[in-house]
């Protein structure tokens, strides 16, 4: 039994080692809205205004980053590991305020759960750092608030802190900010997550920052000329958890060579990669089951699973994620095996040790490789009675449907009948929304 794990971990190796091979259903990412530009300290200046008033445009906000769930993709292979927006344009004089910095619209699998993470310590050193600046001088502290805050008319910079109209600004500045750190805190606090499960839905992830003030912010009745702008914000700076976990009707499960993908070509428009070796599969795969009134069901196709999946052995379990949320199960077993009982056995409690509970979703049992007649005829009452036995003790109901996906025999009853429990499954759901409202 050993030299055989053995064996099967050696080809997988191999099979990763292929560079082609692009699938990825989970990751982290650090997403970062662009910081907003800064405002302008500008006066006007034209014929025969020698001292015109001020005129400094406001910076333009920092990019965002937005998710779309997009139903066009399948992987997250291709979404970068780190994002940050672009930075808004500072403003300029005679009024023109700066543009604001390109957003980045990522598309982001549909099913894909989004979740917000603690910072990476690497990261967070920075918020220790602060605080300790803290401790350390207030003066410093607050020439580094300074310089991060304002901009200043040219030569103006020693001048401005000295002048009353300057700190009147600063300390309306400072309320703002200390309400900033208020929303910053709650921010923390409340984590996002997020389950993109509709389509072309968009949201943002991270904000940009805010542009700077330009000096006309600052005039008031006294002060009519001020020498000063604020800087752009900050954009905001989160970490992501990204898993994609399918929203398919049906997930078939199966032992490695059972023919799930050989039965997935038999009732849906799918083509997957078919092998008489375990492991064919790599990636999940989703097909449409086309019917006559049009009606459709997607079916999602996953790796096989193996006695010891949740220690990691074969391709793991992490595959079931793209199950877990699939409205009917579908058992597929090789009825020509040596004891197919034994498979669904080992099958359910790696389900079970998946996550707890997951065993009970509706499911329905597909023997296959029925054509086999020898073992077949051996092994499908061995089955059936036993399978009686378990929905006696249970209180489950099990369907039980043979079945040959290579010659494509019986598949009418099976789509038919998964077409009646997605639907049932559909219905309570409908209930129990009506319900809850
Ligand atoms: N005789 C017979 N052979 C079948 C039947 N269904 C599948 N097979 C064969 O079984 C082998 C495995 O089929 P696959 O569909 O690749 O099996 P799988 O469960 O997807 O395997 P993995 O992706 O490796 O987990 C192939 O050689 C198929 O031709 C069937 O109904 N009858
Ligand atoms: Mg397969």
């Amino acid at each position: 039994m050993k030299s055989s794990i053995r064996v099967v971990d050696r080809s997988l190796q191999y099979k990763f080692r292929d560079k082609t091979r692009q699938f990825v259903d989970y990751m982290y990412i650090s997403v970062k809205g662009g910081n907003g530009g800064d405002g302008c300290v500008a006066f006007l200046r034209e014929k025969f205004k020698s001292r015109g008033p001020p005129s400094g445009g406001n910076g333009g906000r920092g990019g965002h980053i937005i998710f779309i769930a997009s139903a066009n993709h399948s992987s997250l292979h291709s979404v970068k590991r780190q994002l940050v927006g672009g930075r808004g344009e500072n403003g300029k004089g005679y009024m023109k305020n700066g543009s604001a910095g390109k957003d980045i619209i990522v598309s982001i699998p549909l099913g894909t759960v989004v979740k917000e993470i603690e910072p990476p310590p690497s990261k967070r050193k920075t918020i220790i750092n602060e605080n300790e600046i803290n401790e350390i001088n207030e003066e410093t502290l607050i020439e580094k608030r300074r310089k991060a805050t304002w901009v200043h008319y040219p030569r103006y910079d020693e001048k401005n802190p000295r002048s009353t109209f300057f700190l009147e600004a600063e300390r309306m500045v400072e309320e703002e900010y200390q309400l900033r750190q208020l929303q910053k805190k709650k921010d923390t606090e409340n984590k996002l997550t997020l389950d993109l499960s509709v389509p072309n839905i968009q949201y943002i992830v991270a904000h940009g920052g805010s542009g700077g003030k330009g000096n006309p912010y600052f005039q008031t009745n006294t002060n009519r000329s001020p020498k000063f702008a604020t800087r752009g914000l900050e954009g905001q700076h989160r970490f992501f958890e990204l898993e994609i976990k399918t929203i398919a009707d049906a997930g078939l499960v199966g032992l490695p060579n059972a023919g799930k993908s050989t039965f997935l070509t038999a009732i849906s428009n799918a083509h997957p990669k078919i092998a008489p070796y375990p492991f064919t599969t790599l990636n999940p795969f989703i097909g449409t089951v086309d019917y006559a009134d049009r009606y459709q069901l997607k079916v999602a196709d996953i790796p096989g699973i193996i006695h010891g999946a949740h220690k990691n052995i074969g391709l793991g379990h992490s595959f079931l994620r793209h199950i877990e949320r699939s409205r009917v199960l579908v058992y597929v077993i090789d009825l020509s095996g040596i004891d197919p009982w034994e498979d669904w056995k080992v099958l359910r409690n790696e389900l079970e040790l998946y996550k707890k509970g997951l065993t009970e979703k509706p499911s329905l049992v597909v023997v296959n490789k029925a054509d086999i007649t020898e073992r077949a005829k051996q092994n499908l009452p061995i089955m059936l009675s036993k399978t009686k036995e378990f929905a006696i003790e249970n209180g489950q109901v099990v369907e039980i449907v043979p079945v040959s996906a290579k010659y494509r025999k019986n598949i009418v009853k099976v789509t038919s009948l998964l077409r009646q429990m997605v639907e049932k499954v559909n219905k309570v759901n409908e209930k129990d929304i009506g319900n809850i409202e």
